[in-house]
């Protein structure tokens, strides 16, 4: 479970993330929207102790993330953020080999269950055959589903992922976030496609400015008042197989006709 209440971030004079709530129950998805710049990522980095608030709190299953130090902090929560050093000398297996480190006993090696954790993790992201290759050689793709292996093979019961969707392709979109909402782990995930939200996340934040405009299911999050106001963007809401799902036009466009209609 993660509880943050009424946190503020910023960096040097300028607040960025304004009295910003969120609770991510136990095996919740929760996901973060807002256009850019609007302090997701930021407020992402606060949820796992990376920035200081300025005010307010988060709590992790009932105690403060500032109490838990390194290595037990590193087992409860696992991250893949935007951006990691990519140039390392390291294989795939090394690197999420390292999602191991926190339940590895002090000086002592990896044991075979280290290993088999690596290889299992690999497989579920589809990319076992992967293993020997090096690291900085793989694609924007490729990497990104080794990062994720990592934060598998790390089995914290928490997950903070910003944008893992980046450079996937559709396919591994929906198997990525497939996958997290059958982990049953605690997720909060930054998300900018608001369709793989609509169909992934359980409860929806959406910032404005730094500030949480909408806090609910998707569909009271995703209604076509509030993507106008916040992205200026018209929208229509479908259900394909009884989900979610929008369809966009841009707000200075004239409304299309439908498909099939006659000219
Ligand atoms: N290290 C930093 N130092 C100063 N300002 C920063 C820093 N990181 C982010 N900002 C600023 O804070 C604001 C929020 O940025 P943040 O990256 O949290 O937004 P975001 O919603 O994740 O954006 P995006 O969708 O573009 O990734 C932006 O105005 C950004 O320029």
């Amino acid at each position: 479970m993660i509880t943050a209440t009424d946190v503020s971030v910023g960096y040097g004079g300028n607040l960025v993330v304004k009295s910003v709530g969120l609770h991510a129950g136990p095996g919740e998805v929760v996901g973060l929207i807002g256009p850019n710049g609007s302090g997701k990522s930021t407020f992402l980095r606060t949820l796992y102790a990376a920035l200081r608030p300025r005010a307010g709190l988060v709590v992790l299953d009932e105690q403060p993330i500032t109490q838990l130090r390194g290595t037990e902090l590193a087992r409860r929560v696992a991250v893949v953020a935007q951006e990691t050093p990519t140039d390392l000398p390291v294989t795939v297996a090394d690197m999420v080999l390292l999602g191991r480190a926190p339940h590895r006993k002090a000086l002592a090696a990896f044991t075979r269950e280290d290993h088999r954790t690596v290889a299992a993790a690999l497989s579920r992201v589809g990319a076992r055959d992967l293993a020997d290759r090096r690291y900085s050689t793989l694609s924007g793709g490729e990497k990104q589903r080794v990062l994720v292996a990592r934060t598998l093979a790390q089995q914290a019961d928490h997950l903070l992922l910003d944008e893992p969707t980046n450079h996937l392709d559709i396919r591994y979109q929906h198997e990525l976030l497939r996958m997290v909402g059958q982990l049953g782990v605690t997720t909060v995930v930054v998300l900018h496609d608001l369709n793989l939200a609509a169909r992934y996340c359980t409860k929806l934040v959406m910032l404005q400015d730094g500030r949480a405009v909408a806090t609910g299911t998707p569909e009271e999050v995703l209604t076509p008042e509030m993507l106008l106001r916040v992205y200026g963007i018209h929208v229509e809401p479908v259900s394909v197989r009884g989900a979610l799902q929008l369809v966009f036009s841009m707000a200075d466009e004239p409304a299309m006709a439908p498909a099939g209609a006659a000219g």
